[in-house]
Parts: structure tokens; C-alpha cells; sequence
């Protein structure tokens, strides 16, 4: 079993776990790690110990999904996907998480290196998935993603993508380039020095039921259409 510690941001990472997947007539080889944010000490040793007193089912832990030779290829493609229980698994039409997520896979196989960071604290945009089940339903009485969340007392959008950078980081040295149409993810990826040409833009998967959805990210919370912006 490899351990990669990352004792700054006291992230335990483990992996990598040979993952092979087929959706539909998608099909490749990943190499999954996990990692756990823990106080208790990122050894090996550490993280065996306390183990079974951690009750971890009941806290989702993130994971990062990576493809061909990451470490060392020249400009591979990566994705921050924030986790979507209705889209991603579910294939809910209300968002354009779950077209996302398989589309990314896809360009990272075709790209031929990069990685799917899958962040699990950042269900809703980081309101949680039970507070997102109260947002849908303010917006079933016409309020929009935004003004839902904040309706509920929340920030629309809490994410921070600290654990992902450090992950990234014991990962891969040399910057990348990110999957995304949200400026927000791209500064952090810069702000860590480790965003190489801009982004790569992921438009698509639009249905009648995500159209608003996607109309308000883009005229309220910044993501953006057009490829060709940086920050
Ligand atoms: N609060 C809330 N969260 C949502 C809703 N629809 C999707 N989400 C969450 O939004 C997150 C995805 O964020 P988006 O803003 O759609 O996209 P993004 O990740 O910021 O940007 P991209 O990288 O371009 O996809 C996931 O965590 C989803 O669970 C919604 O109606 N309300």
C-alpha cells in the first residue's frame, strides 16, 4: 500500500488504487487516490491506528481520479468537479454536474494525462446536500440558485479548494491546466502557482430543465461562456 502524507495541510493520501470504468461506451484506466483530512497524525502508522474510531461513513472523503502520466507529462488537464449527489449520480437534469463529470473524464482520456479532483465538502456549492434539498424547493417557488441559497442564511458559494491544491501539489510539481467556466477556480489554481495555460471551458449537456440553472451562473455567480478570459 502506498501512503503519500501531506503533513502540512494535515492530509493523509492513499493510493494509487487501479480503477478501471466503463460508462456507456466510455471506458479507461484511472488511478484513484484518496485522502483524509485528519488531526490525529498522517503516517501510515498514524492514520491505521485511529482508523476504526473515525466513523468515516459518516462524512463523505474526497478523491482524485488520475489518468495516463501525470506526474511527468507537459500540460496535463485537470478538474476541480465539486460533488453532486443528484447530477452525478442520480443524472438529475436540474444542473450540468453529471454531463460535466463524464465529459471531463473523457477529455482528460483523450488529452491523454490529467486528474479529476472530486471534492466531497463541497455538496451545493457548500451548503450540504439536505440544505440543497430546501434550496430546490424555494426554487420550485421561482427563486434562482443564488437568492435560494441565500434565502436559507447561507453565502452562495462557501468552496475553498485548499485540500484539492495540496493533493494537487504531492501529486505534481509543474503547473496545469484547468477544466472549468468558473473564474473563482481558476484564481485559486494561479494564486497556488500552478495553473500553466488558463482554462479549458466545459459548456454542454443543456436541457430545458438546467437552462435557468445555467443562465444564473453565468449573469450572477461569474462562470463564463467564453474560453478566451484569464484572470
Ligand atoms: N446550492 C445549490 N447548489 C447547486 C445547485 N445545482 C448544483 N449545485 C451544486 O453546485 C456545485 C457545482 O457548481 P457549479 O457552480 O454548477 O459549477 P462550478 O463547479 O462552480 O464551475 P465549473 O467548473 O464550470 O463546473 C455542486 O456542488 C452542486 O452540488 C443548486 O441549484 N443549488
Amino acid at each position: 500500500m502506498q501512503f503519500v502524507a501531506v503533513a502540512e495541510g494535515q492530509l493523509a493520501v492513499v493510493g494509487p488504487v487501479r480503477l478501471p470504468i466503463k460508462q456507456g461506451d466510455f471506458d479507461a484506466t484511472f488511478q484513484w487516490y484518496s485522502w483524509l483530512h485528519t488531526e490525529n497524525g498522517v503516517t501510515k502508522e498514524d492514520v491505521l491506528r485511529h482508523l476504526p474510531m473515525l466513523n468515516l461513513a459518516s462524512a463523505q472523503q474526497s478523491s482524485v481520479l488520475v489518468y495516463g502520466d501525470f506526474q511527468t507529462a507537459e500540460n496535463p488537464l485537470i478538474r476541480f468537479h465539486s460533488i453532486c449527489h443528484t447530477g452525478d449520480i442520480f443524472g438529475s437534469q436540474r444542473c450540468d454536474c453529471g454531463y460535466q463529470l463524464h465529459e471531463s473524464m473523457k477529455m482528460i482520456k483523450e488529452h491523454g494525462a490529467g486528474a479529476i479532483f472530486y471534492i466531497a465538502d463541497h455538496e451545493g456549492r457548500g451548503i450540504g446536500l439536505f440544505s440543497k434539498s430546501l434550496a430546490y424547493l424555494l426554487q420550485e417557488e421561482g427563486f434562482d440558485t443564488v437568492e435560494a441559497n441565500e434565502a436559507l442564511g447561507f453565502e452562495d458559494d462557501t468552496r475553498n479548494y485548499e485540500q484539492a491544491l495540496a493533493v494537487l501539489k504531492a501529486l505534481r510539481s509543474a503547473p496545469v491546466t484547468l477544466i472549468t467556466n468558473n473564474p473563482k477556480k481558476l484564481e485559486a489554481l494561479q494564486q497556488a502557482g500552478l495553473s500553466a495555460h488558463g482554462h479549458v471551458p466545459l459548456w454542454g449537456g443543456v436541457t430545458d430543465s438546467n437552462r435557468f440553472y445555467l443562465e444564473t451562473k453565468m449573469q450572477k455567480s461569474g462562470h463564463v461562456r467564453d474560453g478566451s478570459w484569464t484572470v
